[in-house]
């Protein structure tokens, strides 16, 4: 079998760690059950640097999922294509934990009776340490996602014609646990009100009036507290911004996402990858067959 997942990203400027947006580039796991041992075959983005073994970052998903569907099989062989690159602010990580959860589920008996798609988020959810980036990439479109006492829940909304992302992508890394640790524990009253404010006005940006989206993507609960380990994204940003595009920091970066119509001049002669990305609207599927 065959899950095909989308690259995500999250937060959206104003809504930490509960917006998150699908996007057309897309990771792609072949798996089987095999008589023993674990081999991983990664070609694209990662080959020759990710873990072959069960220290793989799908492996440990699948091993999560199969625990709660009654078992671990006997070996795992699985084929990577990887089109999203890893630790820029794409959702890659959340884009190997919702493959492996999908596949484990796909490759058990009545795998959809014990686990429902719900559960399947919310054991994601878990492993992923926060919900905005695999709730877009299970569902697909633009999504809200929150947690309760029972663990991670999300909706996903379509999103207006007239949002264009638009991915800056650098090539140097940024890994989210450092992104994370360089926030504050408390934030500022008026901080947290101006983030509430401009995050509900985004709902209304994305899906119904995208000419909105400059004001609705303002953030200051996380870009400027991580600017000093990214100055080239921030950098970008802000330049983006002058120019009236609607610019934010994609997930914990390095990566730029702009929502609206970016002026060719930006990207050309450096060494960002620019790629206008289609919104995913299908989220991760599951295909009986190999690629
Ligand atoms: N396709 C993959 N296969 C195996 N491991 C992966 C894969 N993608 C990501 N990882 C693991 O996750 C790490 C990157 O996760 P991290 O959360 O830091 O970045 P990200 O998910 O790309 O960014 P963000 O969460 O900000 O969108 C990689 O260094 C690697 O260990
Ligand atoms: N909300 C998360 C997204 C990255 O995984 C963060 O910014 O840390």
């Amino acid at each position: 079998m065959r899950v095909r997942v989308p690259a995500t990203s999250a937060n959206l400027g104003p809504g930490f760690d509960a917006l998150g947006l699908a996007l057309g580039r897309h990771d792609d796991v072949t798996a089987e059950v095999t008589d023993g041992g674990v081999r991983v075959v990664v070609t694209g983005e990662g080959a020759g640097e990710l873990p072959s073994d069960d220290r793989h970052l799908v492996v440990t998903a699948m091993r999560a999922a199969f625990d709660l569907l009654g078992g671990q099989p006997a070996g795992l062989a699985l084929e990577c294509v990887n089109r999203i690159p890893q630790a820029r602010g794409l959702g890659s990580s959340s884009a190997a934990i919702v493959a492996g959860v999908l596949a484990a589920r796909a490759l058990v008996p009545d795998g959809e009776g014990r686990m429902d798609d719900e559960a399947a988020l919310r054991l994601a959810a878990e492993l992923e340490g926060h919900p905005d980036n695999v709730a877009p990439c299970l569902l697909g479109g633009f999504t809200i996602a929150w947690t309760e006492p029972t663990g991670a829940r999300a909706v996903s909304l379509p999103v207006a014609p007239g949002v264009r992302p638009t991915a800056f992508v650098p090539a140097e890394r940024g890994l989210t646990s450092v992104a994370r640790a360089a926030l504050p524990a408390t934030v500022p009253h008026a901080d947290a009100a101006s983030n509430a404010g401009r995050a509900a006005l985004l709902v209304h940006a994305l899906t119904a009036d995208p000419g909105l989206l400059l004001p609705a993507t303002v953030d200051r609960l996380h870009q400027e507290q991580r600017a000093p380990g990214m100055p080239g994204t921030a950098k970008l940003v802000a330049e983006l911004r002058e120019a009236g595009v609607a610019a934010v920091v994609s997930g914990a970066g390095p990566t730029v996402l702009a929502l609206s119509d970016v002026p060719a001049r930006f990207g050309a002669g450096t060494d960002w990858r620019r790629w206008e990305l289609p919104t995913d609207v299908s989220g991760a599927r599951v295909f009986r067959g190999r690629l």
